[in-house]
C-alpha cells in the first residue's frame, strides 16, 4: 500500500497491492492498521454504492455541514470516473482549489476526501459502480452542494452536457459558501 499526495492538504491517493493467482486477484481494500501506518485514521460508519448507467453522469459537488461532515474513501469496482475534490474551508489558503483524479476498476486507486472538501465525479464509462466508505452518517438536513459548473472553480470536466439529478442542477456557487451564514464547513 502506498500513498500519493494530490496537491491538496490531506487529499491523498491510496494505491493498494493486488495478490494475483490463477483465479484472479485478492486485495485488502481497507485494513485499519495499514491505513493508520499511512497516516489515515477513519472511523468508518457507513459504506455507499452508487451505480450510474450512462457515461457523462456527474454526481456532485457534495458535502455535509458540521457536525455531520464526512470524510470519504472512494473507489471504483466497475468502469472509471473523473473524481473531483474542492477545498471549501473558508479559512484555508487553498480555498476554492480543486484536484481531479482518475479512479477506475483497472487502477484500483482509492481517494481520501477529508472533511472540509466538496466531492463529485463524472463517469467515464457506461455502467459505473462507485463505492465509498464514510466516517459520519448521511443526514439529509446537513447535505449541501455546489454547482458542478461554477465558473469560479472552472473544473475541467470531461463533459459539457452531463446527466444530472434534479438536485444537482440547482446548487449554488462556491461564493455562497464563502459568505455562508448557515453553518460550519471546516474540516
Ligand atoms: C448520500 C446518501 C443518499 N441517500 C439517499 C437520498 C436519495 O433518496 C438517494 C440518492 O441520493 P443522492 O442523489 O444524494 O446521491 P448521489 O448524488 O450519488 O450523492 C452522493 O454523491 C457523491 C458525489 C458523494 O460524495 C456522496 O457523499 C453523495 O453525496 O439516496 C441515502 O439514503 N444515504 C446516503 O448516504
Amino acid at each position: 500500500m502506498r500513498v500519493k499526495n494530490t496537491g491538496l492538504d490531506g487529499v491523498v491517493i491510496i494505491e493498494i497491492d493486488l495478490i494475483h493467482d490463477d483465479r484472479g486477484f485478492f486485495s485488502e481494500t481497507y485494513q485499519e492498521k495499514k491505513f493508520k501506518n499511512l497516516g489515515i485514521s477513519m472511523n468508518i460508519v457507513q459504506e455507499n454504492h452508487s451505480f450510474s448507467r450512462k457515461a457523462g453522469t456527474i454526481r456532485g459537488l457534495h458535502y455535509q455541514l458540521e457536525p455531520m461532515a464526512q470524510s470519504k474513501l472512494v473507489r471504483v469496482t466497475a468502469g472509471a470516473i473523473y473524481d473531483v475534490v474542492v477545498d471549501i474551508r473558508p479559512q484555508s489558503p487553498s480555498f476554492g482549489k480543486w484536484v481531479s483524479v482518475i479512479i477506475s476498476e483497472d487502477n484500483h486507486r482509492q481517494l481520501l476526501v477529508p472533511k472540509g472538501y466538496a466531492h463529485g465525479f463524472c463517469t467515464l464509462t457506461t455502467n459505473t459502480h462507485v463505492l465509498y466508505k464514510v466516517d459520519q452518517f448521511y443526514s439529509k438536513a446537513h447535505e449541501r452542494g455546489i454547482i458542478w459548473s461554477d465558473p469560479s472553480l472552472a473544473i475541467d470536466w470531461p463533459v459539457t452536457e452531463p446527466v444530472l439529478s434534479d438536485k444537482d442542477k440547482l446548487h449554488p456557487m462556491l461564493e455562497a459558501i464563502a459568505n455562508n451564514e448557515e453553518g460550519n464547513v471546516n474540516g
